[in-house]
């Protein structure tokens, strides 16, 4: 879908990407980086808007810096940043959008009333888009990008704003998109937690420069970490303590609580340990079981895009 080849952007007093070569297969990509890591600007890029300083890239074949046009035609784009004019109201400018890129009007009209419902808008779609809820905007600006039937759709940090439950709505939609209509998705997001359910692939970037694609699977993999929470008893008045040694007992890698200071509020009665595979929930209820605990919770623990960068200081990059 895209080939980027030694991919830089230099602005004269920062460096946006650097040297990045990566590849994104059909699919849904997740492409992380911290704020100001250089995804926008890549995203501008493999549009055509904007040029690079050195280096290559192709999106579905076409070179970014020659065929901008041609590529703005199948691929659909989601900005980040809010820019519905507030005085039309979601149709009108749903269907402005496809008249914009080629469809006939009553195709457009047709298209537009398909992928508001698709996006989950239905009598709002006709009051002006200014008294929208932040939730509704996002789902006009997906509307957008898909009307015209794209083969690839680049989305800029679509979570941006929502809640967590308009969130997971958000993420279960851009799942859809594949899913249901077969159109490739590369998103942003500078939480790496959130794209690793909707996600195939996951790229991450730093400072503009590579720091690690993979298969989702090879990532949760990587970094998975189970947190446990269990009640203290009478018998056993530090239930994490208890908990930790019995698993270490059962041959599971239950994290060194660390220092007080450093324990973040409400982790005081955790215990993390590794998620080797499966088996370890199993390993963990019996002997929170056996100890007589009560389970209060057990979760894969949600990972944030600082843990990839303390990996790397710490040399452990792919
Ligand atoms: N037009 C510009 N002129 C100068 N510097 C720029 C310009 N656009 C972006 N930058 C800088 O390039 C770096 C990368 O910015 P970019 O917007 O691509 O990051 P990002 O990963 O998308 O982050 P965010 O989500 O915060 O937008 C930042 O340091 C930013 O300040």
């Amino acid at each position: 879908m895209i080939a980027i080849e030694s991919l830089s952007k230099r602005y004269p007093r920062v460096t946006a990407l650097d040297r990045l070569t990566v590849g994104v297969e059909p699919g849904v990509t997740g492409l992380v980086g911290a704020n100001g890591a250089g995804k926008s600007t890549l995203i501008k890029i493999l549009l055509g808007l904007a040029p690079a300083t050195e280096g290559t890239a192709s999106v579905l074949g076409m070179d970014v810096a020659t065929q901008g046009g041609a590529i703005r035609e199948r691929v659909g784009y989601m900005p980040e940043h809010d820019c519905l004019p507030p005085d039309v109201s979601a149709t009108e400018f749903v269907v402005h959008m496809a008249r914009m890129s080629g469809l006939p009007t009553t195709a457009a009209r047709e298209r537009t009333a398909d992928t508001l419902r698709h996006v989950g808008l239905y009598e709002e779609r006709y009051r002006p888009m200014g008294g929208y809820s932040t939730g509704m905007k996002q789902r006009v600006k997906l509307a957008q990008a898909l009307v015209h039937d794209p083969r690839l759709v680049l989305l800029d940090e679509p979570t941006n704003g929502l809640d967590p439950v308009g969130r997971d709505e958000m993420l279960g939609l851009i799942r859809r998109v594949h899913t249901d209509f077969g159109i490739s998705v590369l998103v942003t997001s500078h939480l790496l937690g959130e794209l690793e359910r909707t996600s195939d692939h996951i790229v991450v970037i730093d400072g503009g420069k590579l720091l690690r694609s993979s298969t989702t699977a090879d990532f949760t993999q990587r970094t998975a970490v189970l947190a446990v929470e269990v009640t203290d008893t009478d018998a056993h008045p530090d239930g994490t303590a208890a908990l930790r040694e019995a698993l270490r007992q059962a041959g599971c890698t239950p994290h060194d609580p660390g220092p007080a200071g450093a324990v973040a509020p409400g982790a005081g009665h955790l215990v993390t340990l590794d998620l080797a595979d499966e088996s370890v929930y199993d390993t963990v209820r019996d002997t929170a079981a056996h100890l007589g605990l009560g389970l209060v919770r057990m979760e894969q623990r949600r990972h944030q895009i600082s843990e990839v960068f303390t990996e790397r200081s710490a040399g452990d990059v792919a």
